[in-house]
């Protein structure tokens, strides 16, 4: 279990993290996510000890990560994929890990065998692909078998069958009973592959759910409603919080209540209805509603082309 308590950061006069309370349980994959800038990493950091916080304080397996004995067996972390010195193989990196912990050859063997490198185990990093590079920070995070992963955008470079792969790989860790926390950017990625959110911004905590509630109460979702008295039904659905939209005749597209309200109504006042369907809304949406005041860097919409390109 992975736990922030009050967890606050600041950088001279500037808050980073703020005030940051959560409980990483284990058995799921936990998405972490928030805009540019939200202070992810800054908060990953504080948990391994890398960066002191301000204020408050985090534990992971219930004890303050600088004070475990053999940290690699609680806590395996991929932060920063370039973080590996540029003339050892894959295979000396991960010994040279291996020997701080005891950690026999065979469990290095393991790993390469596990994350797909063995191959290339004898080359020298510097050579290596930015998913060669990804595959091996995750080999190393898992050479100690912790019972706590915390990976910091781990698709980052990654093609579409590594993508696949790391999510299997996720899912897997957390059946085992692990604990997982995986921040990434990539919206669509994660609702595949999370079944709980830790979403922040501005360095405070947005939501702390599961991606299904997330998703259902974030009133993003619609119903669309065909009946030839759309109007009428229209009339009748007209409530505080409810939202109707009719782009063409006969088509109602109602958001802030759900099918089950809208058939109802519509069934107690003898309204036909020939089409009731509920289009839920994505992960990306829900986020980009929620987030839309805590985003630091926004791209101006009228930007103009990069130079040289064809006008
Ligand atoms: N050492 C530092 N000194 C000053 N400011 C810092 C430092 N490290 C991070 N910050 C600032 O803290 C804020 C949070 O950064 P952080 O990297 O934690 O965000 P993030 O959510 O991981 O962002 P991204 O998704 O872009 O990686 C940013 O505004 C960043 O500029």
């Amino acid at each position: 279990m992975i736990r922030a308590y009050e967890l606050t950061k600041r950088y001279g006069d500037k808050t980073v993290v703020e005030d940051l309370t959560f409980t990483v349980h284990p058995g799921t994959v936990t998405g972490f996510l928030g805009p540019n800038g939200a202070g992810k990493s800054t908060t990953m950091r504080m948990l391994l000890g890398l960066d002191a916080p301000t204020r408050g304080r985090s534990t992971i397996g219930g004890r303050a990560y600088a004070t475990h004995a053999a940290p690699l067996h609680e806590v395996g972390a991929l932060l920063e994929a370039r973080s590996v010195h540029p003339g050892r193989t894959a295979f000396h990196h991960l010994m040279a890990l291996a020997h701080t912990h005891g950690i026999p050859r065979r469990r290095v063997d393991e790993v390469l065998d596990l994350v797909g490198i063995h191959e290339v185990a004898r080359k020298r990093v510097k050579g290596f692909s930015l998913g060669m590079g990804q595959r091996l920070g995750i080999a190393a995070a898992l050479l100690g078998d912790p019972a706590a992963i915390i990976l910091d955008e781990p698709v980052n470079g990654l093609d579409p069958e590594g993508v696949l792969w790391i999510r299997n790989l996720l899912k897997s860790l957390a059946a085992q009973g692990r604990t997982v926390l995986v921040s990434s950017h990539l919206m669509s990625e994660m609702a595949l592959t999370a079944e709980h959110l830790i979403i922040i911004g501005r360095g405070r905590l947005l939501a702390d759910t599961t991606v299904e509630a997330f998703v259902r109460d974030s009133g993003t979702g619609s119903v669309k409603v065909v009946t030839p008295e759309a109007g009428l039904l229209g009339e009748l659905l007209a409530a505080p919080g409810v939202q109707i939209i009719s782009d063409a005749p006969g088509i109602l597209d109602v958001r802030g209540t759900d099918g089950e309200h809208i058939g109802r109504t519509a069934a107690q006042h003898g309204i036909p209805v020939f089409e009731l369907t509920p289009h839920t809304a994505s992960l990306e949406q829900a986020f980009m509603d929620l987030t839309r005041d805590s985003v630091e860097y926004v791209a101006s919409v009228s930007a103009t082309a990069p130079e040289g390109a064809a006008a």
